[in-house]
C-alpha cells in the first residue's frame, strides 16, 4: 500500500492550475511502492504520475528531478518531470513536496530473460554516458563509511556467526579502494522493481532517489546482484553475462574495472545487506518502510566470496 497522503480531486485540480496540463480527468492511487505516495493523474493533456514525497524535503529534490530531466532529454528511458509555470519541478501539495512526471508504459518483471537483462545493461551504460554532462554533484550517503558505521550499530543484534561474517566483509572491503575507477552519475538502486519493462524494451528506469556520484562499476554490480539473482539466491550466469555484454556494448569496462569486478560485486551486496539489517533492527520512527530480508544479501556476499567465475 503506498497512498499515505490522500489528495482529493478538488485539492489536486487547484494544484494543477500551476501547470499547463489542462483539466483533471482522473486521479487513481498506485498500490505499489514503499517510500512515497504515488497516483496516476489523467488530465485533458495526458497521463502523469504524481509523487508526494514522504521523506525527502522540497530543497532536496532539485538534484534528483533535474537529473531525471537531464537523462530523459538525452534519450535515457526514464520519466521526465514536468515544470510548472514558475519553472519548478516540485512544490508543496497537502503540505508535502510533490511533483508530476510523465507516465511510462510497462511494468516491472520478476523473472527477467537474458534479452531483458541485456537491455538493462545497455540502458545503464547509456545513463552513465549521459550523466557525464550533468553539472550537479551528490555525494553517496551510503558509501563505505556509512556501511562500516551501520555494521557497527547492528553487530550486537546479530548471532555470532552472522556478525563475524559481516565484520569480515567490512574488513575485507576496507582493504580495497576503488578511487582510481571511472566515476560519474549512478542510479545506485537499479533493482528489478525500479525498471518498467515494455516487453523486451526498457520503458524506463524509475526511483532515482538514491542517485549520486560514485564509481560507475558499483552501479553495474548492484544491477547484476539483483537482476540475475534467481529465486534460490544463486546468480544465473547466462543472465549475468547478458547484462554485462549489454553494458559493454555501450561502455566497455577498462582493465582496472575488470580486475576490481569480483570485489565490487561483494561491495554492492554489502551495501544492501547492511541497509536491510538497519531497517530490520533499527527501523526509523515514522518511516514508512517494510523490512526486506537481509539474509538474501548475506548469502550473496558469502557466495561471491566462494566463487571463481564472475561472468566477465
Ligand atoms: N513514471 C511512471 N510511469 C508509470 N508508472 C510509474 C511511474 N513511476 C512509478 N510508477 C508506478 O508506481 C509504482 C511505485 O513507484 P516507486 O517504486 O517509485 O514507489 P516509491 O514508493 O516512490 O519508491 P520505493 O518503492 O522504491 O520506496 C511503480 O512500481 C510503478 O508501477
Ligand atoms: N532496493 C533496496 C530498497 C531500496 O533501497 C532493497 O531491496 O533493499
Amino acid at each position: 500500500m503506498s497512498v499515505y497522503t490522500t489528495v482529493d480531486n478538488d485539492t489536486l485540480a487547484q494544484w494543477l492550475e500551476r501547470y499547463a496540463l489542462g483539466e483533471l480527468v482522473e486521479l487513481k492511487g498506485i498500490a505499489a511502492g514503499i517510500t512515497n505516495t504515488n497516483y496516476f493523474v489523467t488530465t485533458t493533456h495526458g497521463r502523469y504520475v504524481l509523487t508526494i514525497f514522504e521523506v525527502l524535503k522540497l530543497d532536496e529534490l532539485p538534484y534528483y528531478l533535474e537529473l531525471m530531466s537531464h537523462l530523459a532529454r538525452h534519450g535515457v528511458a526514464c520519466p521526465a518531470p514536468i515544470a510548472d509555470h514558475t519553472d519548478n519541478f516540485a512544490s508543496l501539495l497537502a503540505g508535502k513536496p510533490a511533483c508530476l512526471v510523465t507516465c511510462l508504459p510497462g511494468s516491472d518483471v520478476e523473472a527477467p530473460s537474458a534479452v531483458q537483462c541485456r537491455a538493462v545493461g545497455e540502458m545503464l551504460a547509456q545513463l552513465h554516458l549521459a550523466g557525464t554532462t550533468f553539472p550537479r554533484k551528490m555525494h553517496n550517503p551510503r558509501g563505505p563509511h556509512w556501511w562500516s558505521q551501520t555494521a557497527s550499530a547492528v553487530y550486537h543484534y546479530m548471532d555470532e556467526a552472522d556478525a563475524a561474517s559481516l565484520r569480515a566483509e567490512v574488513h575485507f572491503q576496507d582493504s580495497h579502494r576503488f578511487d582510481h575507477l571511472p566515476t560519474g552519475v549512478v542510479h545506485a538502486d537499479l533493482f528489478k522493481d525500479n525498471v518498467l519493462m515494455n516487453g523486451d524494451a526498457i520503458a524506463g528506469f524509475i526511483d532515482f532517489y538514491y542517485a549520486c556520484n560514485d564509481v560507475l562499476l558499483y552501479d553495474v554490480a548492484i544491477a547484476v546482484n539483483d537482476w540475475t539473482r534467481q529465486a534460490d539466491g544463486e546468480i544465473d550466469g547466462e543472465l549475468a553475462r547478458a547484462l554485462l555484454a549489454g553494458y559493454q556494448a555501450i561502455r566497455p569496462l577498462n582493465a582496472e574495472e575488470k580486475r576490481c569486478w569480483s570485489v565490487m560485486l561483494r561491495a554492492a551486496a554489502l551495501r544492501f545487506w547492511t541497509s536491510r539489517l538497519l531497517d530490520l533492527y533499527q527501523p526509523q520512527e515514522g518511516e514508512l518502510t517494510y523490512t526486506k530480508d537481509p539474509k538474501v544479501f548475506q548469502r550473496l556476499v558469502e557466495a561471491h566470496r566462494a566463487r571463481s567465475d564472475f561472468w566477465l
